[in-house]
């Protein structure tokens, strides 16, 4: 966190005196922003500093800067393992802040549903080509300048750094990229009754008794810098989270 601290900073001084480059300066305001939101307690300082940012910017840089740069341009991947909420809590996002959702279930080739629903965990000959999918679709929507809530287990930081490598200024292991990861955080119980709750309903291919496989998979490295976000809450409070975090702020321009 503190390398991409400084980083930030020092981009942000470098360029304040020279012109901006188009790519990236948007969301090299985001890093800070969020630098800048971990650092403060003060959540009422940090916009008013955020607001102070964005104005000087925009008249500082005006004739480089068109419109479109200010809103954002990122992919935000709702992660955990099966039963967190990724689903239901990334569309109930997308909706909230009116981009699209991507499941990655739904690029899953059959042969990985068949073999999750007999009870066996996904091997990494099976995810890398699904994972190389989600990232070509994570990039489509950054080349054209949209947002996107991709709700995907993500469960390795090989995994994550796949997905990471849709934006095409990502330095592989720099964790300092447009592809942001928020992880639905919540204990094996709470998480196992869903699951069975689920599977009595019976309209889903994932078997509870998989849970284990993915909690012992699950891999998180502090430098990463993942949000946590605790999944037991409600899902309006879960959606309000992530929203504050990433969202809300571009409404302050
Ligand atoms: N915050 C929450 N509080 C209570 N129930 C929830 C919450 N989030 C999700 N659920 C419920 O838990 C179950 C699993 O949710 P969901 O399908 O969204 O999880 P998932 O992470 O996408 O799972 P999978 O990876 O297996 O597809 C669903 O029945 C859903 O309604
Ligand atoms: O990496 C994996 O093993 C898969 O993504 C699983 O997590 C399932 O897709 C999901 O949990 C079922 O919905």
């Amino acid at each position: 966190m503190l390398s991409t601290a400084r980083t930030t900073i020092e981009f942000l001084v470098h360029h304040s005196t020279d012109k901006p480059p188009k790519i990236g300066l948007n969301f090299h305001i985001l890093e800070a922003s969020q630098v800048a939101y971990t650092l403060l307690s003060d959540k009422q300082t940090w916009l008013l500093i955020l607001k102070v940012l964005f104005s000087f910017l925009h008249t500082q840089y005006a004739h480089f800067l068109d419109q479109e740069l200010f809103f954002i341009r990122m992919g935000v991947v709702i992660m955990g393992v099966s039963g967190a909420g990724k689903s239901t809590i990334g569309e109930m996002l997308a909706k909230a802040v009116n981009c699209s959702f991507l499941d990655a279930d739904d690029f899953h080739p059959q042969s990985n549903k068949e073999k999750m629903h007999k009870g066996i965990p996904l091997s990494d000959e099976d995810r890398i080509p699904w994972l190389n999918l989600l990232r070509d679709a994570l990039r489509a929507c950054l080349v054209s300048r949209k947002t996107m809530i991709l709700g995907c287990s993500a469960l390795q930081k090989r995994y994550r750094e796949i997905l990471r490598s849709a934006d095409p200024n990502y330095v592989p292991g720099s964790y300092f990229c447009v592809i942001k990861f928020v992880l639905l955080d919540a204990g094996a119980e709470v998480l196992a009754a869903r699951l069975q709750e689920r599977a009595e309903e019976g309209n889903h291919f994932m078997p509870a008794k998989l849970l284990q496989s993915q909690i012992d998979l699950l891999q998180i490295d502090e430098s990463e810098g993942i949000v946590k976000v605790d999944a037991t809450a409600s899902p309006l409070v879960i959606v309000d989270t992530i929203k504050a975090l990433f969202f809300d702020i571009y409404s302050h321009r």
